[in-house]
């Protein structure tokens, strides 16, 4: 299986970095997986409706230009449906039965995710109702990928 995690934006923080480094290192005998970063758009504080759409549409094009037609794309939605780590486990397990080799899981940037990546997406999936950084969504993401491979191995994993 092929897994692509799209974020916008570069990773600076160092905590982070090492933390995901940690789980592709361990998602390694489980899947070919890699981390897209598309450039991100100056977003500051005053900008209008219009502008943040702007700001949206811009990273949301480089990130649909990036995604192949037979790429199965699960967005990160704070609306979207919540799974239990068991739950995820199994949607993935369904799309390696039913031939989808490439997924890509697509983090939005500081605004968000533009209206053309949401109707790519053929999945929104919620972390919860909280928001949380893009960047810190990166490694949640990773590690809940690593325990999805995990569940589906039957391989211990700490609860
Ligand atoms: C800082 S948030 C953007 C907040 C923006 N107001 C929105 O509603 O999307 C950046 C990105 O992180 C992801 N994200 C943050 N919290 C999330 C959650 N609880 N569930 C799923 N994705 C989340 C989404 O992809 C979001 O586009």
């Amino acid at each position: 299986m092929n897994i692509s995690i799209f974020s916008v934006g570069k990773l600076k923080e160092k905590y982070l970095k090492q933390g995901i480094d940690e789980y592709l290192k361990r998602l390694g005998p489980y899947a070919k997986i890699e981390v897209i970063e598309v450039a991100d758009e100056k977003a500051p504080e005053n900008l209008s409706e219009v502008e943040m759409e702007q700001v949206k549409d811009k990273e949301g094009e480089r990130i649909l230009a990036k995604i192949s037609d037979d790429t199965y794309v699960i967005i990160l939605a704070i609306q979207g449906k919540m799974l239990t780590s068991e739950e995820l486990a199994r949607e993935i397990d369904q799309l390696a039965t039913y031939g989808k080799s490439k997924i890509a899981f697509v983090i939005g940037g500081s605004l968000g995710l533009s209206k053309a990546v949401e109707k790519r997406a053929d999945y929104a999936l919620s972390f919860s109702k909280m928001t949380f950084p893009h960047q810190l969504m990166r490694l949640i993401l990773v590690e809940q990928i690593y325990r999805a491979f995990r569940i589906n191995r039957n391989e211990p994993y700490h609860k």
